[in-house]
Parts: structure tokens; C-alpha cells; sequence
């Protein structure tokens, strides 16, 4: 401030108010008292305005800052302060013994929210975070957040790429595991948007490890990779030992990105780091992007669908995974996730690195999917079959999941007649018939 005040206006000197020039000295020295008065008197109102000036200039600063303190705290206002961390901290609490406090990211997404729930009916802690982000309709996910409050969890507004957040809620909770599912998903959409899965999926994901690695107690890290690494690997099932060096979109290769990430804040820091490779996740709640999601809302609309198929005009299939199934697998994780080594951001010895698949082993392929829903939906979908764009799709997946069921205990029983009745059922009562605005 003052030195703005004293760059904007330096202090007069006697020879500036008396300008050094000969001639007009002299006319000074030779006015009349009454003249030299009235000089004087304009000097001082000279003065007075520069004073008015300064003043001016001092309340404008003022209120300027004024402006943008309130701005700063009206734009952060979404977290912070006493009664937020007294949620977070309820939120946090566990209620069984032995219990764990989980921070999960992406709490509002659809496996987030399934996950999110699971721990909190068995009395875990759980702490949400998530971004609302409009990659899909954000008013799925804010109807996804009300149902978590309502069972105990607070969702925090806030992104896993802000580290002061991510900071300040490792100050106020010791957290034991963080479960991450914050991510920029989609195949597709890689190529339209490829700077978002950086974003998300390689900067963000950077960013909570290293809040991770700095937290003491250091939790254990158990997050979402994707069928999608296998990528051009034809060798069936999918095992994780196969290799994952071939990623056949953006979106892959962001996933595949994250497991070596992951690795390095396992051995250079001791972290506890277990990597799930979800397949084709599906169900209530679940994500409108989704092939199953946006083909029960054409079909109802009397809207076509749009079929791929790959080369030689074989039928694509997918290893389509029950939510319920996956929930499982990830309290699996969780619960066999042994603890971090490190402290003070230092490794104290060798941390477990894990890496597991989670798919259903019964593959089916699309038009499959789509007889299935126009059974439930009792309705005839209006089909286009169209050769597969080269847009990161791959011709099909499936899991070997030996690997899980030994380690985690998990064990799926959904299969795709069971699992997209009960989606089918969740749909009408959540949009109606026509898929308006939500019927609740
Ligand atoms: O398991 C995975 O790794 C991935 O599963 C899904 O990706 P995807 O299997 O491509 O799921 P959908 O986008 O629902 O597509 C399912 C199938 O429908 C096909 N499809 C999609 C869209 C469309 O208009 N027509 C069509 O035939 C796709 O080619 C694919 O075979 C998720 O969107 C990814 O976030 C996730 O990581």
C-alpha cells in the first residue's frame, strides 16, 4: 500500500512548487503581499485536492481488497469452516469395532456411491469427495449425494486435483484406507475431450498419492483400473499377468498410466496399493454414458439405438459385471489391504503392490444386452448395426477372476438377465416412462 502511495505521487519539492526559472523567480519575489497571499491560498487548495486524491485512491484499494477477500471466501465457501469439519468428522467416525474411516473419491459417481453406502451399513467411516463435474447430467449425481446424507455420509464438494482440500482433510481425519474412484471414465469420450482424462486420471491421481504418501498415519490405497488396459490382447480370459502394453484408447492408456503410477508410490514411499480392473460395470444408480444406461432411454423414447460390431461382422461382448458384484469385490480389497510401511513421507520397509480383476467370466455380446432390456422394457428397439468406428473400442472382454476369488474372497452371482431386470426396475422408478425429469 504505501508503496503504491508513494510510486503514484512522490513528495513535492520546494523547487517544483518554485519553478527554477530565472525570469519567473523573480515575477514571485516581485508580487504584491495580497498576490502572494492568494498564490499561497491556491498551493493549499493544490494540495488539498492531491490530499482528496490520495484519500479517493485509499478507499478504492481498500475496498477492492475488500472485494476480493469475500470473493476468495465466497469461491471456497463449498468447504471449510467449524460446522464442515464437524461433519467430516462425524462422518469419519466408524461404529463397529475394528471399523475403518475411508476417504472416497468420486463418492457421487455410480460405483462411489454403491461403495459409499456398502461400508457405511456395516458401521464403517466414511468420508466422500467428489467434483459434480457435468461429464453426465450432475442432477444424477446430487440426487446420488442426497441418498448418501441420508444414510450418514458427507459428501465434500471438491476436486481431487485441489490439494489444500485434500490437505486439510487429512489434518482433520487419520484416514486408514482411501478408496479412489474420482476418474474422467468413457472410451469414447477420449477422443473428443483428451485433456480431461489427463486432467483426472494421471494429474489427479498424482495429486492424492502424494497427499497420501505425506499423511501420517499413511492409509492404504485401493483404486479403480479398468478392463479397458488389456486393450489389443486376444487371449482369453483376460489374466492379470497378461501383458497390458497395447492400450486401444486414451482412456486405457490413462488407467494403464495410473498402475505404474501407483507402483512407484509403493516402492519409493510404502504405500499400500491395491488397482481393481473393473469390466463393464452395470446396474441401478449407474452411469447414463453407458451403452445399457442410454439404450433403455431411446428404446422408451421410440429412439434408434446404434449397434457395433467388429470385423467380419462378429457380434461384440463384454464381461457386463452386477454393481452388487463389484461392491463385494471392493470391500475384498479393503478388507485384505495391509497397511502402508511409510511415515513422515518415508518408506519404512516393502508395502504390498496388488493388482486384481473384477469381472463376471460369462461374456455377452451386444445384441444380447439389447434383447434382455426390450424383454424388461416391453418394447422393440429400433436397431442400426454399423461396423465399429476406430474409436477405442475393443471387440470384447473377459475376466479371469481366480486371482480375486482366492485373495479377496469374491465371488460373483449376478448374470445379466438378473442384473438388468433389477436396472430396468430402478429406471422406471427413478425417470418414468419417458425419461422427463426424474418421477421423485
Ligand atoms: O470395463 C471397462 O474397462 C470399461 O467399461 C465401460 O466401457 P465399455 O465396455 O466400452 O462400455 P459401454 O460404453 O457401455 O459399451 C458397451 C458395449 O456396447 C457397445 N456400444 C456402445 C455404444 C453404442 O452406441 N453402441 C454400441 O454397440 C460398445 O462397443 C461395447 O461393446 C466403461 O464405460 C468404462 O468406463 C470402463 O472402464
Amino acid at each position: 500500500m504505501q508503496k503504491l502511495m508513494r510510486g503514484t505521487m512522490p513528495p513535492l519539492e520546494d523547487d517544483e512548487l518554485f519553478p527554477s526559472t530565472p525570469g519567473k523567480v523573480k515575477l514571485e519575489r516581485a508580487l504584491p503581499i495580497s498576490r502572494q497571499l492568494q498564490r499561497c491560498f491556491a498551493s493549499t487548495s493544490t494540495t488539498f485536492l492531491w490530499a482528496l486524491f490520495f484519500i479517493a485512491l485509499t478507499a478504492s484499494y481498500l475496498s477492492f481488497q475488500t472485494f476480493v477477500d469475500t470473493g476468495s471466501r465466497y469461491f471456497s465457501a463449498s468447504w471449510g469452516g467449524i460446522q464442515w469439519e464437524k461433519q467430516v468428522r462425524n462422518s469419519a467416525q466408524f461404529h463397529r469395532s475394528g471399523g475403518m474411516s475411508v476417504l472416497v473419491t468420486g463418492a457421487a459417481g455410480f460405483v462411489g456411491t454403491h461403495v459409499s453406502l456398502a461400508l457405511r451399513k456395516r458401521g464403517d467411516g466414511v468420508v466422500g469427495i467428489d467434483n459434480f463435474n457435468n461429464y453426465y447430467d450432475p442432477s444424477l449425481k446430487k440426487a446420488r449425494k442426497t441418498l448418501l446424507n441420508g444414510h450418514g455420509v458427507f459428501v465434500v464438494e471438491g476436486d481431487v486435483n485441489d490439494a489444500r482440500i485434500l490437505a486439510k482433510l487429512f489434518d482433520i481425519v487419520a484416514f486408514s484406507h482411501v478408496m479412489h474412484f474420482a476418474a474422467q471414465a468413457g472410451v469414447r469420450y477420449a477422443m473428443e475431450n483428451p485433456h480431461s482424462y489427463v486432467h483426472s486420471n494421471v494429474a489427479g491421481l498424482v495429486n492424492l498419492l502424494e497427499a497420501c504418501k505425506s499423511a501420517n498415519p499413511q492409509p492404504a490405497f485401493v483404486w479403480a483400473s479398468s478392463s479397458s488396459v488389456y486393450g489389443l490382447n486376444d487371449k482369453v480370459p483376460f489374466t492379470e499377468s497378461d501383458r497390458t502394453d497395447q492400450p486401444a484408447s486414451l482412456y486405457a492408456a490413462t488407467k494403464k498410466a495410473g498402475e505404474e503410477i501407483t507402483h512407484t508410490y509403493n516402492h519409493i514411499y510404502g504405500l499400500s496399493i491395491t488397482g481393481l480392473r473393473f469390466f463393464t460395470v452395470y446396474g441401478p444408480w449407474g452411469r447414463p454414458d453407458m451403452a445399457y444406461f442410454f439404450f433403455t432411454r431411446n428404446i422408451l423414447q421410440g429412439k434408434p439405438i446404434t449397434i457395433y460390431r467388429g470385423k467380419n461382422r462378429v457380434e461384440l461382448a463384454r464381461d457386463f459385471t452386477y454393481i452388487d458384484d463389484v461392491v463385494k469385490g471392493c470391500l475384498g480389497a479393503l478388507d485384505t489391504a495391509e497397511k502402508s510401511t511409510g511415515s513422515g513421507g518415508k518408506k519404512r520397509g516393502p508395502a504390498p503392490y496388488r493388482i486384481y480383476n473384477l469381472g463376471n467370466t460369462q461374456p455377452e455380446t451386444v445384441p444380447t444386452l439389447v434383447r434382455i432390456l426390450e424383454k424388461y422394457l416391453k418394447v422393440k428397439a429400433k436397431k442400426n448395426v454399423v461396423d465399429m468406428p476406430g474409436n477405442g473400442d475393443v471387440p470384447f472382454t473377459h475376466a479371469n477372476i481366480t486371482l480375486a476369488r482366492r485373495e479377496l474372497g469374491y465371488k460373483p452371482t449376478t448374470d445379466l438377465q438378473t442384473g438388468l431386470k433389477k436396472f430396468v426396475r430402478w429406471y422406471l422408478s427413478y425417470y418414468g416412462y419417458n425419461h422427463g425429469n426424474p418421477v421423485n
